[in-house]
């Protein structure tokens, strides 16, 4: 169709994202967050509200030019508390505003250091602040104006954890838990009486809940200080009582995920059961509130539990599960039965359901954005509300894709995403680009992914493979941590097994075959630069190159579960990139952000460096003002054109 355009990278930056759905109490009405980007490289977030009554009316609620984010509905759903910053805001502050009919919003809160993980529980709403513990407000504000004008940028450290993804830590300030009336009066604090401080890091609404009859509150935070990513535990106190009791001191792992049953007699909490392991699959708990006893439901059920929402009736959850490469709706109950998928294909998230049950969720494939819409939790039919998208949807011309087995490590069944550019034509022979997915244990699920869209790379003249090697998350516990602590040798062999099975298909060529992958997909890559390898270029984003040196980096690898290097040496020796430079012989592009944390600049750095010195040609591309991921618009169309003209210049694109 000559009124159509590939899915390019600039279609990508014309999407409108929309995140996670809020359903009303009754059922009726949905708010969703939009972000929307414009060519000034500008993003703006409002709140839209969708009806749930097949009406299929939606409309903006927030002002245009202010941002909002973390929508949630008082109890009787007459109101709506989101956070924004707008006018002489100098950080986000809770503002309201009337469900029925167009109204103004108005300014609940005025905390200097901000507001985050805001919940609306009876009266009152809940909001995480970070802040320097018992000072007051005022002395707050004093505080952060004097920051500003001193110009000392230093920060200083004595403990652990220093940084967070792409961000240093303040010490001097901890994560605080406060409440403020929602008709208006005075923040009380939380968890400052306490004497315990929330998550270091990342912490948010999915780290507390408190009682449906507001009597108690249920919170994560570490009993071993240390790592962002140490052994959280939930803690439960009587709202007003200064001591809070650790349920779960008994599991040396992660629990997290607090939230008590609608009739407030049980609290849920997620609970991993291998210390200092993020991918360990989590198992559901519950604890009675009544007797205190805590049990583990479904322990032989293969599956992680994950975005989990209470049934009304308290009897069970649904959950979005990681399942073999899609993310289905689950049915999980609590009377013994197995659980059951409610949803079949593509992929699900973002639950939120309502008192009378209405189940509203985030649907997306690999080749469309999110779509918002109830879940028929008989059927597993996905009702759409939304039309965002559609526009520009009806302009793009994309290709197919497909999901194909075939025998990787030691003859096992690997699971990928195949995908082929639009007017593909099997008797013509196509370049082929691995890509190579980061966590590790994660998955590369049936979803639309910005930073690396597989139907992207396809519409340049690729077929394009994601594999989900061993390692990969959603195929079983045993997959998943069968490459542990050697994350090398199987992935590796997965991969080359891919590149070997669609080598022998008619419609690739062999002899333009490339490879990229970012983070771990990076570390991966790195491997393969180091040992024999198909592939004519490759390109090698945000990489662990050098695994000694990660050890400068909020997450250090295999640090917590297998010890640092000086005590195991042979595992870093054995699996960091870095050895195998001898070897290193394939065209790289290597791509890294200054402000990436997750694994430092100077990794990339040293890998180009390396390249260089031994003659190979690659090229380097920094980015001094983006982090792990490459967020802005400018800079985004900006890697995509970079990794086109690599993966052209070794491999032309298009069929022959
Ligand atoms: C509890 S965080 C542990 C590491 C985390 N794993 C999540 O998958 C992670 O950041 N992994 C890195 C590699 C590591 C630094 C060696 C990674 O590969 N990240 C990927 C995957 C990812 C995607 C989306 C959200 C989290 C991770 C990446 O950032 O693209």
């Amino acid at each position: 169709d000559d009124e159509k355009t590939p899915l390019s990278a600039e279609v990508l930056w014309k999407l409108e994202r929309a995140g996670a759905p809020v359903v009303s109490p009754d059922g009726t009405m949905v708010v969703v967050p939009l972000t929307t980007y414009d060519e000034d490289n500008e993003s703006e977030t409002r709140l839209w509200l969708l009806a749930n009554d097949g009406s299929g009316a939606q409309r903006p609620i927030t002002a245009e030019g202010s941002a909002a984010s973390s929508p949630v509905f008082s109890p009787s759903g007459a109101q709506l508390a989101f956070i924004s910053k707008r006018n002489e805001d100098e950080a986000g502050q809770i503002y309201l505003l009337p469900t029925a009919g167009p109204g103004e919003a108005s300014k609940l809160t005025d905390v200097p250091t901000g507001v985050s993980g805001l919940r609306w529980e009876g009266e009152y709403l809940y909001f995480i602040s970070s802040v320097w513990p018992e000072h007051s407000w005022e002395e707050m504000a004093d505080r952060l104006k004097a920051e500003e004008e001193d110009h000392i940028s230093a920060f200083t450290w004595s403990e652990m954890p220093y940084s967070f993804f792409d961000h240093y830590l303040n010490e001097d300030r901890k994560n605080h838990l406060f409440r403020i009336p929602a008709a208006g009066g005075d923040v009380e604090p939380v968890t400052e009486p306490l004497g315990m401080a929330m998550m270091p890091a990342g912490t948010g609404a999915g780290d507390y809940d408190v009682s449906p009859d507001g009597k108690h509150l249920a919170f994560v935070t570490t009993s071993t200080p240390g790592a962002v990513y140490s052994n959280g535990d939930v803690f439960l106190v009587e709202l007003g009582k200064k001591k809070a009791r650790n349920l779960t001191s008994d599991n040396p792992a992660n629990d997290y995920g607090p939230m008590f049953s609608p009739d407030g007699k049980q609290l849920a909490f997620a609970r991993q059961r291998i210390a200092g392991f993020y991918g360990d699959q989590a198992k559901l708990m519950t604890y009675s509130m009544a007797s205190g006893d805590t049990q583990m439901h479904h322990e032989d059920w293969d599956y992680g539990v994950s975005g989990l929402v209470w049934t009304p009736d308290s009897s069970g959850f649904y959950g979005a599960i990681d399942d073999k490469a899609t993310r289905r709706v689950y049915s999980i109950s609590l009377d013994g039965n197995a659980p059951s998928p409610v949803t079949k294909e593509n992929d699900y998230g973002a639950l939120s359901i309502a008192d009378n049950g209405v189940l509203v969720a985030q649907r997306q494939s690999a080749l469309h954005p999110v779509r918002i819409g109830t879940v028929d939790t008989q059927s597993g039919d996905f009702n759409r509300l939304d039309a965002f998208n559609d526009e520009v949807m009806a302009t793009v011309d994309a290709g197919t894709y497909e999901s194909v087995t075939y025998k990787g490590h030691n003859g096992a069944d690997i699971q990928m995403w195949v995908h082929y550019p639009p007017g593909f034509n099997p008797r013509k022979e196509y370049p082929l680009m691995m890509l190579i997915h980061g966590g590790p244990h994660g998955a590369i699920s049936d979803n639309f992914h910005y930073r690396w869209n597989a139907q992207t790379f396809a519409s340049w003249g690729y077929v394009t493979a994601w594999p989900n090697f061993h390692g990969s998350s959603g195929f079983g516990q045993d997959f998943v941590d069968a490459i542990n602590p050697d994350w090398t040798t199987k992935p590796y062999a997965d991969v080359m097994a891919a590149a070997d099975f669609l080598a022998q298909k008619k419609f690739i060529d062999e002899d333009r075959m490339v490879a990229a992958g970012g983070s771990y997909g990076g570390y991966l890559s790195s491997i393969i630069l180091g040992k024999e390898n198909p592939f004519k270029a490759l390109v090698i984003h945000a990489a662990v190159y050098d695994l000694y040196a990660q050890m400068s980096a909020d997450f250090a690898v295999n640090m917590e579960r297998f010890g640092p290097y000086w005590e195991n040496p042979e595992i870093y020796r054995e699996q960091s990139p870095h050895y195998y430079a001898k070897n290193f012989n394939t065209p790289s592009l290597v791509i890294h952000g200054q402000n990436d944390l997750r694994v430092p600049v100077g990794q990339g750095f040293e890998l180009y460096r390396t390249l260089q010195t031994k003659g190979v040609e690659s090229r380097l591309v920094y980015y001094p003002d983006e982090n792990h991921w490459i967020l802005s618009r400018a800079n985004s169309l900006h890697w995509y054109g970079e990794v086109r003209d690599w993966v052209s210049k070794f491999a032309e694109p298009g069929g022959k």
